[in-house]
Formats: structure tokens, C-alpha cells, sequence
């Protein structure tokens, strides 16, 4: 029986089983990562959002090669914003995306709909056959989404998470997954945060201490590699 090798991650290695496991792209869309998306027009500095996108395709590619699952969640509302909420909830209050659009009218209907360029995900990272698509509704992928039964119903227990942004719904996600009993593992180079590097770290620290672990893409594809090596050296010996 092969024996699985722990995830090399922080504060300490991780017991995780691939088949357990899914990756978790939290909201690759095009309003948070595509210069003319939402954040880039609400001013945010999205420079970082391209080498994003390049280290989570790897991680995709390694994934799906060894049937690890992927679950990506997309951010956003109806095209009348009436999941959004109105004056009486604080994320009509909050949403930066709302606000610009109350602030510009011209893009009044044109952020984080479903059905818009800026709801889509970007054109490098696109679903493939087998890959789950989740919306959700607000920063943690876990409220009001089909999300936690999506992966109870397959037996998962391990998230490892990819995205934008790291300090929003990145971590929201993450720290809800921590109360539904769920390991979360970020790999810190495949998200980037909204707003200064500080704030990077600060999740990265908030993580690592108290709700999951902290990895990175060329650890957790080296692993997957590892698994795979010494899964084809054993079949290969059982003939
Ligand atoms: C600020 C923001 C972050 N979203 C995310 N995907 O982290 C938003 O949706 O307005």
C-alpha cells in the first residue's frame, strides 16, 4: 500500500489524502484580475493579478492530471443586483463594486453581474470538463452558495486555495471552512491580496496561526508529482 507523503506546509506538514482533496479558485473572474475589470476601475493596483493567473494555471494543470478535484466560485449577482442586497445590508454599504457603480453610472449594470465580461472568468483560466462551478453571493464562499454541500456530498476535507483576493474572500472562505471542520491550506504565491503587500502577509500570518496552513504551488505540484511517481511505481511492480 503506498504510503501518503504529508504536504509540505506551514506551521507543520499536512496529512492530506488527494482523494479527499479539492482545489479551491476563489473568484478568477475577470473583475479581479483583467486590467477594465471591477477592481482595476474601483482603483485598486491589480499589476500582480498576471503572475497570479500564471502560478494557478499550474496548479489547475497539475490538478486535473491527477484527478485531484477543482471547485471554482465566482462572484457576483443578478443582472437587477437584487442578490446584492439594498440599503439594509451592509454589503450594498461595503461592496466596492456597488459603490462605483452608484458613483459612475455609466456602469451601472456592468460589474460583477452574471452574464457580463467582468463576471466571467479570465479567458487563461477557463473551466474544464469535470471542474465544479459555485456562485456566491458574498465574500465567503460558504454563505448562501451550494458550496458546502457541493463538497460533503463527495467526501472532502481538505481546501486548498487559489485566488483574489487573498485578504478578502480568499481568507473569508478559509476562515468559515476552518468552523465547518474543513483543513484549508492557501498556497501563498498562487493569490494576491486588494491593497498593500503588508496586507499579504498579514493573512499569511492569520493563516498559518490560527485557521489552516500555508504552502506553495511548487510544493504542493511537487507533492502531487511524488504521489503520482510512486503510485505507477507500484502498479508497475504489481505486474
Ligand atoms: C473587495 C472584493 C473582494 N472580492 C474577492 N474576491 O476577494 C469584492 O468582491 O468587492
Amino acid at each position: 500500500m503506498t504510503q501518503i507523503p504529508p504536504l509540505p506546509a506551514r506551521p507543520e506538514p499536512l496529512a492530506v489524502d488527494p482523494a479527499t482533496t479539492a482545489v479551491i479558485v476563489i473568484d478568477m473572474q475577470n473583475a479581479y484580475a483583467s486590467l477594465g475589470g471591477y477592481v482595476d476601475l474601483a482603483g485598486f493596483d491589480i499589476s500582480g493579478a498576471a503572475q497570479t493567473i500564471t502560478r494557478i494555471a499550474k496548479v489547475l494543470d497539475t490538478a486535473r492530471a491527477s484527478g485531484i478535484q477543482i471547485v471554482y466560485l465566482q462572484n457576483g449577482w443578478d443582472p437587477d443586483y437584487v442578490e446584492a442586497g439594498g440599503p439594509g445590508s451592509p454589503n450594498w454599504h461595503k461592496s466596492n463594486a456597488l459603490k462605483a457603480m452608484r458613483q459612475r453610472p455609466e456602469l451601472s449594470g456592468k460589474l460583477l453581474a452574471r452574464g457580463t465580461w467582468d463576471y466571467d472568468i479570465v479567458d487563461a483560466l477557463k473551466p474544464r470538463e469535470g471542474d465544479i462551478r459555485v456562485a456566491k453571493p458574498r465574500y465567503s464562499a460558504f454563505f448562501n452558495s451550494q458550496l458546502d454541500s457541493v463538497l460533503r456530498s463527495r467526501g472532502i476535507r481538505t481546501l486548498v486555495f487559489v485566488g483574489i483576493a487573498t485578504n478578502v474572500c480568499v481568507e473569508s472562505t478559509l476562515r468559515d471552512g476552518f468552523h465547518l471542520e474543513y483543513f484549508g491550506v492557501m498556497l501563498e504565491d498562487a493569490t494576491h491580496q486588494l491593497g498593500e503587500e503588508f496586507i499579504q502577509r498579514a493573512s499569511i500570518y492569520n493563516i498559518e496561526k490560527f485557521f489552516g496552513w500555508v504552502s506553495t504551488v511548487d510544493a504542493f505540484c511537487d507533492w502531487v508529482g511524488a504521489l503520482d511517481a510512486s503510485a505507477e511505481k507500484e502498479t508497475t511492480n504489481a505486474l
